[in-house]
């Protein structure tokens, strides 16, 4: 039987563990600005150009419904064309770097070849102040959170998968998502004695080895659509695969909604015992990882822990059943500490004092940037803060809504 380990569930779950803290510091929230920036496609698009705007995309959206609908906070999208120079963008970057409620930046992939330009330092990425990087894009975001948030997303399911001796192949090693779960498998391979198998484009070894290889795990990130297929899988028996390919195809389910496919062939799912599925599995973790870097962040005196996935092999058949997947350590104790260590009137009045403190700017999209609008914050008094979450439904209620509880398909379900 295969099971399918659910990213919506997982992120939900995290959320629930949020929804604390986003009451308790609902003011200081409201005045934390994150900053997307997505190029929009070349003059003629290829069909790769077309699938990877969209992905990014779909991506954007995911991240504005993490961080303004769920927390919150102030969510910019902004938009870039794709023929913008370096010059141009390290403009911009300064401007916004001057907006002092921006407390994150990120810049979707795909990023146009010219601003990704390693041999001359002339890198984008690098231009994201350490403190703003919280997709770990930069050399100094990377030496902060040791990945991207994707690649995190994948290596708590990887740490719940790996054993002594375990044998990985990894696909899409040497790409900005790969060359994170790479990095980690390194630190972890002596200690548990890993064999890992590196694929990529120019790797001596192709997935057309798969079989000899029979890994334990398979870890694909390459975005090229059903990679893994039944020709290259045949009928080996891998204990996990973990899947962050996205492709939004131009075919229709029959909802009339465009059919989300993975690196995974759906007809090969069966071949292992765990998997994650596209879409509902990596997709929403990352959102979940991003939310947790950014509390960490922002409210570091809340020591939130990361979130952990349990062992797969010590997970009880109710889990399985379930679909209860997190350590029970990462949902409840943290909720529980806050509670413990911050009485609410004190905490509400320090978030206050800083929120009165706050003078916001405000620019919603690039061409705000030049006339940016100045917004005093609110100063309403404690009192009436107080009585405003005493009343408010939403501060006693843990009510959370997955995006779209539908998104693991119904014809999927949790186990085939
Ligand atoms: N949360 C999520 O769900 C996320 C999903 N993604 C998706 O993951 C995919 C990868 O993203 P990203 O890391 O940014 O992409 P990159 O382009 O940086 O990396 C792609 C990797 O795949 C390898 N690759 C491509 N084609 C093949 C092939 N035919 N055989 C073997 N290896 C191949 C590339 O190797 P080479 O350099 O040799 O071509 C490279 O190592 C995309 O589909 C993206 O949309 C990404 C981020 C988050
Ligand atoms: N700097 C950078 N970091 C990224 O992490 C990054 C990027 N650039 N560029 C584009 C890719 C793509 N990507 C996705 C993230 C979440 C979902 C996601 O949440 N998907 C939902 C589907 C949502 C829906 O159906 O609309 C799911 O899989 O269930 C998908 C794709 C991040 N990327």
């Amino acid at each position: 039987m295969t099971h399918f380990i659910n990213g919506a569930r997982i992120k939900a779950d995290v959320q629930k563990k949020l929804e604390l803290i986003k009451t308790q510091f609902r003011a200081e929230l409201s005045l934390k600005k994150i900053v997307v920036f997505q190029f929009e496609l070349p003059k003629s698009p290829s069909l790769k150009n077309l699938s990877d705007y969209q992905a990014a995309n779909t991506s954007t959206n995911q991240k504005q419904k993490i961080f303004k609908d769920f927390l919150g906070c102030e969510f910019d999208r902004i938009d870039l064309p794709w023929d913008m120079t370096f010059d141009e963008f390290a403009n911009l970057m300064t401007e916004v770097d001057k907006i002092d409620t921006v407390c994150g930046i990120i810049i979707q992939n795909p990023i146009p070849t010219e601003l990704s330009d390693k041999n001359n330092n002339r890198e984008i990425v690098e231009l994201i102040a350490p403190n703003k990087d919280i997709d770990a894009m930069s050399k100094a975001g990377q030496a902060r959170w040791g990945r991207c948030a994707t690649a995190d997303a994948i290596c708590r399911v990887l740490e719940a998968g790996l054993k002594s001796d375990s044998e990985v192949v990894l696909i899409g090693f040497s790409g900005f998502v790969g060359k994170g779960v790479n990095g980690y498998l390194d630190n972890r391979k002596k200690e548990l004695n890993l064999k890992i198998t590196e694929i990529d484009e120019r790797s001596p070894k192709t997935t057309a080895n798969i079989i000899e290889l029979n890994p334990n795990i398979i870890v694909s990130a390459t975005g090229k659509l059903e990679i893994l297929n039944t020709d290259n899988l045949q009928d080996i028996q891998p204990e996990l695969g973990i899947d962050c390919g996205f492709v939004i195809t131009d075919r229709l389910d029959n909802r009339g909604k465009n059919i989300i496919l993975g690196d995974i062939q759906k007809e090969a799912r069966d071949r292992f015992d765990f998997i994650t599925p596209v879409p509902g599995g990596i997709g929403p973790m990352e959102m979940a990882v991003l939310a947790e870097r950014f509390i960490i962040k922002e409210f570091p005196e809340l020591q939130l822990k990361p979130w952990q996935l349990t062992k797969l092999n010590e997970l009880s058949s109710e889990d399985l059943r379930t679909g209860n997947y997190l350590t029970s350590d990462s949902l409840t104790s943290q909720v529980q500490n806050l509670e413990l260590s911050f009485p609410t009137q004190v905490l509400i009045e320090s978030s206050l004092t800083q929120t009165q403190l706050q003078v916001s700017q405000k620019p919603k999209s690039l061409a705000d940037l030049n006339e940016p609008e100045v917004e005093a914050a609110s100063s309403r008094p404690t009192e009436g803060l107080l009585y405003e979450l005493a009343n408010d439904p939403d501060a006693t209620r843990l009510k959370i809504e997955p995006d779209d509880p539908d998104d693991l398909s119904q014809e999927d379900g949790l186990s085939i």
